[in-house]
């Protein structure tokens, strides 16, 4: 198949505006970002005390019928194919109507049997049925009592759940043993387990490429287009990989790309080995290759080589190595700048200066791939940091290598970068939701989100409804970035003095250490000068407190990653909502951070109160934060995500369709918690827009001054009153005369 300049590629007989570049359900943008260099760690027993109390949970708003297990342990690059399993064998099973529950925990060296014992047993609460994926090696880590995956299998088959075990990677033509089989095999490495599965209710399978492979087929992009095949697919059996490419080139003009990986090799061989694997790529019939310069070694030449030319030339070392095998104009590179950032490597300069002698070395390079979103499912990220820099970059050393850019874009802002460069545009993680969303797209068809997403959504609307909060659940990866995080702010904090003050509508006295940070809008920066700051809602103690705090820059690069993670649940709880993209790119935020201390033996906390704003994202790293429903109920939402509360403004102008949620925060005085909230609201408006829906007919009465709103919610007898009444009732609680008193 000859290779077509990507440039003319023509889809519906016009130059693309909206390219689908990767094979979604094999992708894998994040998978490198997770090298650890640790040892393996003793870990805990996990038969253990069970200490930790089951939680309210995500599942429980939804009935699905099985869940998978898959957990990825890094680095030893078996997750990958496990990924791709679970995915396939999900899909499977959701053609068949099953809801399934694919969870994605990653599992790390250090994860505890705590952690571990925690999320299984929660979910164990409303799956009736345990799907194992059993990978070859799974037997021979099952004599180590420590290994988490062994503890997985302990606890599915000690369950009273119907098991299936699903074996793959064996040689297809195995027949799936019988239950006394499969315990006489385990119990080579482990009499427990296979005392176990004795017991248990449970089922073998053998899962062949060939039970799989009219999903995969299925799947292929029927549209054609550029297709980045990457490292998953190119791991399979090359019998499978050549499936894979016959059935791309055989669809409209398709260009099949493999992504080449390095697989963490010294960086002596990594220049050699990839040129190899790239070539032997093209000699099965793929039509380029597409260097991940995101792979353990050249991630960790990026992270660790101090001096940024010394790192630019060992990555251009290495690109340049696999030109020479493989003809310059079939390679292309991919990047994921952002991700790096993140974690405070290389600034972004470094990936400009990257691409600019990259393109000037090998002027007939394909194609600069560069990755804005850096998680995996993370379909509602809404950084959309602009990748105009690195466009910037590839213009000034060149005018003929194409650049790709992927995020989570929406067909609106995909078509307005196609309509503004002369870039490839790859929507990536929505389509990584829905697979039929490019052609769905092309076919002209409206966009509509996941099916997934548009749940997650209902789910919220609903529980707005009713005044409560709800909770946006962290992968573990990201819980794990999140309490270092806070810990840091913890740090931070520690060091500044406390503060008296009175809050909530009952005016409780509170003892905190806290400070603000404000932006103009998600994924705007932090204000970051005084004059920004004074002018901004709120006292000017503590927003230059919070300028201050930026000055650290520890505190800084956690507060940017916090930031992130309550942007993105603000954006996620607004499309709920309906509160529409103008808006949400207007509205501003206030991040307030908060040390809750005891001081002369009174502990601390905030008064019973709803809040003033649209919406509040928060994350909080300790318990105290209570919530009152409008029945009556109390609850403690715990921390394990982030969670989102209506405010009264929010109140007003749905006209009273979403009450806010009530609540207030008690911490004894030995206990240290730290809160950090996002206060979502309208920019300076004087007023607020009359309806939440446009079209509606009356506003409902309620007061549209913001002015006369913040005065009036610090009452319980304003506009807010048949609410507070509610909760007063239902509560049974008195409140201090002073705040009663009209
Ligand atoms: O720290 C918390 O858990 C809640 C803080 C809060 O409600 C507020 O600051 O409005
Ligand atoms: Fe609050």
């Amino acid at each position: 198949m000859p290779l077509l300049g990507l440039a003319q590629l023509p889809i519906n007989g016009r130059l693309n505006p909206l390219l689908k570049v990767s094979l979604n359900i094999f992708d894998s943008h994040t998978v490198y970002t997770m090298i650890e260099q640790e040892e393996l760690r003793p870990l805990y027993n996990p038969w253990g005390p069970i200490t930790t109390t089951i939680k309210s949970n995500r599942l429980v708003s939804h009935t699905y019928d099985s869940i998978i297990f898959y957990r990825w342990t890094s680095p030893d690059g078996v997750f990958e194919r496990g990924r791709i399993m679970a995915r396939l064998v999900a899909e499977m099973m959701e053609k068949n109507r099953r809801r399934v529950w694919l969870d994605q925990w990653e599992m790390r060296r250090d994860t505890t049997s705590d952690q571990v014992v925690r999320q299984i047993s929660d979910i164990f609460l409303c799956i009736p049925k345990v799907i194992i994926l059993a990978a070859p090696g799974d037997w021979d880590r099952f004599t180590n009592a420590d290994d988490i995956h062994r503890w997985e299998w302990e606890l599915s088959l000690q369950s009273d759940k119907k098991i299936w075990i699903l074996r793959y990677g064996v040689p297809e033509t195995t027949q799936a043993p019988s239950k006394e089989q499969l315990a006489a095999d385990l119990r080579h490495h482990s009499t427990r387990l296979a005392d176990l599965a004795m017991k248990g209710n449970i089922q073998v399978r053998v899962l062949t490429m060939d039970n799989l492979n009219s999903v995969l087929i299925e799947k292929l992009n029927p549209d054609g287009g550029l297709v980045l095949v990457p490292p998953a697919c190119s791991t399979l059996p090359n019998k499978a990989q050549k499936r894979v490419i016959d059935r791309l080139h055989a669809l409209n003009d398709s260009i099949v790309f493999a992504q080449v990986c390095d697989d963490g090799s010294p960086i002596d061989s990594l220049s050699q080995d990839l040129a190899y694997s790239a070539s032997k790529k093209i000699d099965l019939g793929y039509d380029g290759v597409e260097i991940n310069i995101g792979g353990p070694m050249l991630q960790k030449i990026i992270d660790e080589t101090s001096d940024s030319s010394t790192a630019v030339a060992m990555i251009l070392k290495v690109v340049d190595a696999v030109a020479t095998l493989v003809p310059t104009d079939q390679v292309g590179i991919r990047l994921v700048p952002f991700s790096n950032v993140e974690s405070q490597q290389q600034p972004l300069e470094f990936f400009c200066t990257l691409i600019e002698s990259i393109a000037s070395q090998l002027p007939t390079l394909c194609f600069v791939h560069v990755v804005a979103h850096a998680r995996f499912d993370d379909f509602e990220y809404p950084r959309n940091a602009s990748l105009d820099k690195f466009r910037g970059a590839l213009a000034s050393a060149s005018n003929s290598i194409a650049f790709i850019s992927a995020d989570a874009y929406e067909p609106e802002t995909a078509s307005t970068i196609a309509a503004r460069t002369q870039d490839l545009v790859a929507i990536s993680l929505p389509a990584e939701v829905d697979l039929n969303l490019i052609t769905t797209l092309r076919q002209g068809a409206p966009y509509e989100v996941a099916e997934a997403t548009a749940d997650r959504l209902k789910a919220i609307r609903s529980t707005f409804q009713t005044g409560k909060e709800y909770v946006l659940e962290w992968p573990s990866e990201q819980e794990r970035k999140v309490f270092g995080a806070m810990n840091d702010l913890d740090r931070y904090l520690g060091e500044l003095d406390p503060a008296l003050s009175y809050e909530g509508t009952d005016k409780k006295v509170v003892w905190r250490k806290s400070c603000w940070f404000a932006s103009e809008g998600i994924s705007h920066p932090f204000l970051d000068t005084e004059k920004a700051i004074a002018a901004f809602d709120g006292d000017l103690h503590d927003g230059l407190a919070g300028l201050q705090a930026l000055q650290d820059p520890s505190v800084r690069q956690s507060m940017v990653y916090l930031k992130n993670v309550l942007d993105s649940a603000l954006v996620t709880t607004s499309a709920a909502v309906g509160i529409d993209k103008d808006m949400i790119q207007r509205c501003t935020v206030r991040y307030r951070i908060i040390k809750y201390t005891a001081h002369a033996g009174n502990p601390g906390g905030i008064g019973l109160h709803p809040d003033g704003n649209l919406l509040s994202a928060l994350i909080t790293n300790g318990d105290g934060l209570r919530v009152y429903d409008l029945d009556g109920t109390v609850r403690y939402p715990g921390y394990n995500g982030t969670i989102m509360m209506g405010g009264s403004t929010l109140y007003r102008w749905s006209q009273g369709h979403y009450p806010p949620t009530f609540h207030d925060v008690t911490t004894n005085k030995d206990q240290v918690k730290v809160s950090i909230v996002a206060f979502f609201n309208f920019p300076d408006l004087v007023t607020i827009p009359r309806a939440l829906k446009s079209g509606s007919a009356s506003d409902g009465g309620f007061f549209h001054d913001i002015r006369v709103i913040k005065e009036d919610d610090k009452l319980p007898h304003g506009q807010l009153s048949p609410l507070w009444d509610v909760i007063i009732d239902k509560h049974q609680l008195v409140l201090p005369p002073a705040v009663t008193a009209k």
